[in-house]
């Protein structure tokens, strides 16, 4: 016998053995589910007739009682309780950050952490599939930024389900017709999704996980370089590449669209005209590829968070966002409202403020703190910043997934 038959035979061998792993693994999975399922209904019956989040009011008052000024000294603490926990939530971000680390810490190789990344990326979301039927609703068309992190977040066996706007990734989340929903919150080189924040400003969904993605943009054509006269993007792939436009295209037209890959649909269709996308659209709109990697900062990443209509329990290292209106009439309310943090040791990474759309020159703030708000430190933080707020909300809290070198 060859050696190349003989090798052949042992990993025929190993399949055989790694089907049956894998199915056992599977059988075990849908066990959980199964426990999930009886947790879930033995949870909603025991929240419904006991009180055990100190914030118990109702997560989101409407807006028009907002807007009416109804929404005082309000607290909206995202607890287990009532509604939400009727859900069965198969997607656990805190418990494959540890299986991930743990195969990190197994891996002796020859195979390498990311291909054993990708290989486990696909047993676990066969995995959720099996537990229950998963949607993720993201700003498409097919072949966004968006729809990559969500891919690299939920593997292959679940439903992607594009939409035209970020604010249609809330709308079908907080209506149901999809599981989760994936948005652009932040980009390391240009800055805040105004789109996202304004979007969770009047939302009743809740933050699960974040995922980061490496940001490559490629200038895609059917034109010679010196025929364009126009550059389609998101404003986003715009900002991102707003250097190398104006030294390589200092004359072209550039056309803010609702995404990269409508960019890349529509430069597509016209003569003289490119797309700022990733090189996956490429292949999909049948554009050419004139320049990669255009991104004027080397280490161009997207943050992208998970919704979903509730947040996983707490991990070791966890993040909360939280936004909050201030009351202006008492001095230095937002300095007050911010040492509440520094008060029970809880880290600030991120504050923004955004029009609070009540009346002019009044401001929503979004701050991001670590901690968890099933936690106390967390909780007794968000009683005290009470105080100084019209409006508090805690968005949700997630697993801490920034990598490790930034
Ligand atoms: O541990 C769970 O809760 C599971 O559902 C199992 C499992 C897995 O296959 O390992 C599946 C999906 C979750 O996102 C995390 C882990």
């Amino acid at each position: 016998m060859s050696d190349l038959t003989s090798l052949r035979e042992r990993i025929d061998t190993l399949d055989s053995t790694l089907v049956d792993l894998l199915n056992e693994r599977a059988q075990v999975s849908l066990n959980i589910g199964a426990a999930k399922r009886k947790a879930t209904t033995t949870e909603y019956v025991y929240n419904l007739t006991t009180s055990i989040c100190p914030f118990s009011l109702p997560f989101m008052i409407p807006i028009e009682q907002r807007e009416a000024g109804e929404h005082f000294n309000n607290v909206h603490c995202i607890s287990d309780s009532t509604t939400e926990s009727k859900e069965l939530h198969v997607y656990m971000p805190g418990r494959e950050k540890e299986v991930y680390k743990k195969l990190e810490r197994l891996n002796q190789g020859p195979l390498n952490h990311s291909s054993l990344h990708a290989i486990f990326r696909e047993i676990m979301s066969a995995s959720i599939a099996l537990q229950k039927d998963v949607s993720i609703a993201y700003l498409g068309p097919p072949g966004t930024f968006s729809h990559q992190a969500a891919y690299e977040r939920l593997g292959d066996s679940v439903a992607y389900v594009p939409v035209d706007r970020i604010s249609a990734v809330f709308e079908a989340v907080e209506k149901k017709q999809t599981t989760y929903g994936l948005v652009p919150f932040e980009n390391s080189t240009f800055g805040t999704v105004v789109e996202t924040m304004d979007n969770f400003v009047k939302t009743s969904v809740r933050v699960r996980a974040e995922t980061y993605l490496s940001v490559h943009q490629c200038l895609l054509s059917n034109s010679k370089m010196e025929k364009i006269t126009k550059v389609y993007s998101h404003p986003q792939g715009l900002g991102q590449t707003q250097k190398w436009l104006s030294t390589h295209l200092p004359n072209a037209k550039l056309i803010p669209v609702k995404s990269t890959a409508e960019a890349a649909e529509q430069a597509a269709q016209e003569a003289d005209a490119a797309a700022v996308c990733s090189e996956l659209c490429s292949s999909l709109y049948g554009l050419e590829i004139i320049a990669r990697d255009i991104e004027d900062a080397a280490a161009n990443t997207t943050r992208f968070l998970m919704i979903g209509t509730s947040s996983d329990n707490a991990t070791k290292d966890d993040h909360t966002l939280i936004h909050f209106t201030v009351d202006h009439r008492q001095p230095g309310a937002l300095a007050d409202g911010l040492k509440v943090f520094k008060d029970y040791g809880l880290n600030l990474f991120k504050i923004d403020s955004r029009p609070s759309g009540l009346r002019p020159w009044h401001y929503v703030f979004m701050v991001e703190c670590s901690g968890h708000f099933q936690n106390e430190p967390l909780q007794k933080a968000v009683k005290d910043l009470e105080q100084y707020c019209l409006d508090v909300v805690v968005l949700g809290s997630f697993p801490n997934q920034r990598p490790q070198n930034e």
